[in-house]
């Protein structure tokens, strides 16, 4: 399968790179940036030297022909690609966040009117892989909630609230350098950010909602000193106590077919530069807390690695295709 990037020249588009070069039914055709149109790929991005050998290209979406589109582009971007893909009929997995939330909540929590606005199924293949099946676009998650939804989906209809405690690494921010960014305000620092009002509220909230919740949801996300990974500490407050044997039930049942949830202690380390979601619970003395923590690569299963899954489902390949392997640990 011909393969297109829109925004290859990104963090997420050049996992993405990395992971369709090594796909064994795909080849990158279109590598897109306009800063970098006519470069050689391997020359912006050395890893790939033997992997990737074609020339970034400026991108002008009408043109594009390829069975599968990646748009790695920033949210509000997206949409300017996504309705002539759409309309040809051409296969696609959107990173942003145009497509992940009704309109009318995407235009307030984004602050822009929508151009472009079709429904498109949210990407968590674990919780919605039969509605990604029949479709040719799918909206892939936010890096967050993928991580936050996942570790709380088991027991999301217990919970009277939910509060989420998120520690990110810097590739999150992408490759743009802002103060925040800067490394001497980075390194040996923990800095909390957007502390009541991230804009990846609306989509866990959305999500814990559908699945049959009433509770509130909260979230607090903190830069931390690392380059990958995300590691989030759900504290689920139940309306009746319940058993860590009823909780563990649960999330085995759930996720008992699911080749990339692992039941164990969640470690940054152990899922780095892997498509892996690692998660762990705790049942509070009284069964009124349930502590759960999950950790992702936010570039993988939180960006490039999903959207690689999402590809595989949408085209009736086997979803771990290309997307099996440890991470490099230590
Ligand atoms: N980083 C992460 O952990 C995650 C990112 N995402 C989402 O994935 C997308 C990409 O993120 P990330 O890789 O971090 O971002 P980057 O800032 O690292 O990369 C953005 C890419 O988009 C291109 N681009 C920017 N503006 C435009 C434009 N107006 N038209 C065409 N191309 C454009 C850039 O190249 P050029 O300017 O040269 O054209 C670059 O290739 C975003 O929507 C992001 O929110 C989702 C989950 C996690
Ligand atoms: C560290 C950092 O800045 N992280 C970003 C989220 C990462 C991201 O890319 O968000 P999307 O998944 O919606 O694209 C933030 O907090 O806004």
């Amino acid at each position: 399968m011909d393969i297109a990037i829109i925004g290859a020249s990104g963090y997420a588009g050049g996992d993405l790179m990395r992971l369709i070069a090594l796909h064994p039914d795909t080849e990158l055709t279109c590598a897109t940036s306009r800063k970098l149109d006519g470069t050689l790929v391997s020359k912006d991005q050395p890893h790939l030297k033997g992997f990737v050998d074609i020339n970034y290209t400026n991108p002008d979406v009408d043109k594009v022909d390829a069975d599968v589109v990646f748009l790695a582009v920033p949210h509000t971007v997206a949409m300017q690609y996504a309705g002539s893909l759409h309309s040809r009929g051409i296969k696609t997995v959107d990173l942003s966040a145009d497509y992940r939330l009704p309109q009318p909540i995407y235009e307030e929590i984004y602050g822009v009117s929508h151009t472009a606005y079709f429904e498109a199924p949210y990407g968590i293949p674990e919780l919605h892989r039969d509605e990604v099946k029949g479709s040719i676009f799918v909206a892939n998650p936010g890096c967050f909630p993928t991580g936050a939804i996942l570790a709380a989906a088991p027991v999301a209809d217990l919970a009277r609230t939910i509060i989420y405690d998120s520690k990110t690494g810097v590739s999150g921010a992408g490759d743009t350098v802002s103060e925040t960014t800067h490394y001497p305000n980075v390194a040996d620092n923990i800095n909390p950010y957007k502390w009541t009002q991230h804009r990846h509220l609306p989509e866990m909230q959305l999500e814990i909602s559908r699945l049959g919740s009433q509770a509130s949801v909260h979230f607090t996300p903190h830069l931390v000193p690392v380059t990958r990974g995300i590691l989030t500490t759900a504290h689920i407050i139940t309306e009746r106590p319940v058993t860590t044997d009823e909780v563990r039930r649960r999330f085995e049942h759930m996720y008992r077919n699911e080749p990339f949830i692992r039941l164990q202690t969640p470690k940054l380390g152990h899922v780095r530069g892997t498509n892996f979601c690692d998660i762990a619970f705790e049942v509070e003395e009284g069964g009124r807390r349930i502590v759960a923590v999950s950790a992702i690569d936010n570039l993988m299963k939180g960006a490039a690695g999903q959207a690689v899954q999402n590809m595989n489902i949408i085209c009736g390949l086997e979803e771990t295709t290309g997307l099996l392997f440890p991470a490099a640990t230590p």
